[in-house]
């Protein structure tokens, strides 16, 4: 909200997308707007298509129908790695970190896949790398945890230092999914600070279970069932609308 939009910055645009496995509409004429700097959660009982929406629009599943375009760019042409280099990155649940390896290796390590060693070369040179990898680790809150190798870091600590990875390539688009399943409540609240942190110089999707998450971070919140978008709006309104209350939150 206080964050400005980024400039350039590109919306994510599904229109009317599908998804069909065997028969079964996994994503239903789904729509739905995600604008530059927006932090956007999305919400919906099991099976509403949540995980399916993310694949798509990584380039893990194709769509049956529609399209879904990221500013001028028709995502449904790109394959999954070229679909990761125009700067859309998404984030499991399960970490993928690197337990053997201290948080600020694991840092280097996403800084350096995808550049190749040239850039490493003058990253390594500039100096530019280490500081960084230093401002990434003080905005997810594990600066002083830089030497400890990632195995004791907690599992909140090894989500953080995973998005902190993610950050590290200058997303655009970040899709996060389930990020604070397992957490505490601390940890929970740090992680919804850490999401509004980020979002506005990138666009953050959150899929979450977790309506009081969803509260904490304070945005729009869109609410999937069968595929398809029920409903829309602040968090109070989709707690209020009577549909989601029957599909979803009633259970
Ligand atoms: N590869 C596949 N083949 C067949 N059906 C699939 C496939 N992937 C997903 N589905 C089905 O599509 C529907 C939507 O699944 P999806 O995983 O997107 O839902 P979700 O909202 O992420 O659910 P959850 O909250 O349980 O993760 C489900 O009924 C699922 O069984």
């Amino acid at each position: 909200m206080s964050n400005k939009p980024p400039k350039g910055g590109r919306r994510l645009y599904l229109d009317g997308v599908s998804v069909v496995f065997d028969g079964f509409r996994a994503l239903n004429n789904l729509s739905l707007i995600v604008e530059p700097g927006e932090l956007r959660s999305v919400i919906g009982p099991n099976g509403a298509g949540k995980t399916t929406m993310m694949d798509v629009i990584t380039g893990k599943t194709r769509p049956t129908a529609g399209t879904i375009n990221f500013g001028e760019v028709d995502l449904t042409r790109l394959d999954e790695a070229a679909i990761a280099n125009l700067g859309i990155g998404r984030k499991f649940q399960k970490p993928t970190v690197f337990d053997a390896l201290t948080v600020f290796e694991n840092m280097e390590l996403a800084l350096k896949a995808p550049r190749g060693p040239l850039a490493c070369l003058r990253w390594a040179l500039t100096g530019e790398a280490k500081t960084r990898i230093d401002s990434t680790l003080e905005e997810t809150g594990l600066l002083d945890r830089a030497q400890d190798l990632a195995g004791i870091l907690s599992h909140g600590q090894r989500q953080w230092l995973e998005i902190g990875m993610l950050l590290m390539q200058d997303p655009e688009l970040l899709l996060v999914d389930e990020p604070v399943a397992g957490m505490t409540d601390a940890e929970t609240e740090q992680t919804a600070s850490l999401l509004v942190r980020i979002a506005g110089k990138r666009s953050v999707v959150v899929v979450e279970h977790d309506l009081e998450f969803v509260r904490a971070l304070g945005r729009r919140v869109t609410v999937l069932h069968e595929g398809s978008v029920l409903s829309e709006g602040s968090i109070d309104h989709v707690q209020n609308d009577q549909r989601v209350i029957e599909v979803y939150l009633g259970r």
